[in-house]
């Protein structure tokens, strides 16, 4: 997969050199390219921003550097466009469903703003040649959409084939389609059995794996219900076997 990210601090992005998703960009698994914006804006000042029309606070991001650096951007890389993303509080939810389609896509392009936002016109610019997603990481407001491309890349990539050892396939993921989908994961645990006086649940010890795979699932509905009980009462009630209705 390609990912190119056009930021006025692509400085931010320094974390996507180490870890997991550091790892995938040295084996070849996710080609990234950053970019920017500022090297598009040729006044002496390498102005981005400027006042709102119509009045109101802050500032808007001007439409010429990104339409520049995103042309840029589209003439460097293969024929197919890539899917944009806008980082906006006002977007459609992030979520481990959007974070799988996008792990489908070959090439993906982040344009993440600052002040009050783009100038629309470059959405519905590039809105005519590729799909554009105004997508929100979240009901809280940042100062920039860099920390949420971060959020986003490395959800995405997590998902890209052999980037996650089998032992820790992304197949078990809280919210992902399937068994897990609406339920959030349980407690987990590791050696020693005993610490500070906390026990291990003793099932988890037991080796018995149907039950632990059921004490799971009830610690995840019991979770489920007690933070996110809204994701409970979307959960199809044919997924519910007549155990889960005791949890
Ligand atoms: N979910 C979410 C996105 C944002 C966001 C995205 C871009 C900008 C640009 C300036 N402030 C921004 C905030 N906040 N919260």
């Amino acid at each position: 997969m390609r990912v190119d990210v056009i930021s006025i601090f692509p400085e931010y992005f320094a974390p996507l050199d180490v870890s997991l998703i550091g790892k995938a960009r040295e084996r070849g698994i996710l080609d990234v390219h950053l970019h920017q914006l500022r090297d598009h804006a040729h006044d002496v000042h390498r102005t981005v921003d400027d006042t709102p029309y119509g009045g109101g606070p802050g500032m808007v991001m001007k439409p010429g550097p990104w339409g520049e650096a995103v042309d840029a951007v589209l003439a460097s890389g293969p024929a197919d466009p890539p899917r944009m993303i806008v980082p906006t509080p006002s977007g459609v939810p992030f979520t481990q469903r959007l974070a799988m389609e996008y792990a489908a896509e070959p090439w993906l392009l982040f344009t993440p703003a600052r002040y009050e936002g783009i100038d629309s016109r470059v959405m519905a610019e590039y809105g005519a040649r590729m799909r554009v997603d105004e997508v929100s990481i979240g009901d809280y407001v940042l100062a920039g959409g860099e920390v949420a491309v971060l959020v986003m890349i490395e959800a995405v990539g997590r998902l890209l084939p052999g980037v996650l050892g089998n032992v820790n396939s992304a197949v078990d993921d809280s919210f992902a389609p399937g068994a897990m989908e609406n339920l959030l994961e349980g407690p987990v645990y590791t050696k020693p059995p005993e610490w500070r006086g906390h026990e291990v649940p003793e099932i988890l010890l037991s080796g018995h794996h149907g039950k632990i795979a059921r004490w799971r699932r009830d610690q995840a509905l019991r979770r489920t219900a007690r933070n996110r009980p809204e994701l409970l009462a979307a959960l199809d009630p044919e997924s519910l076997d007549k155990h889960d209705r005791r949890a």
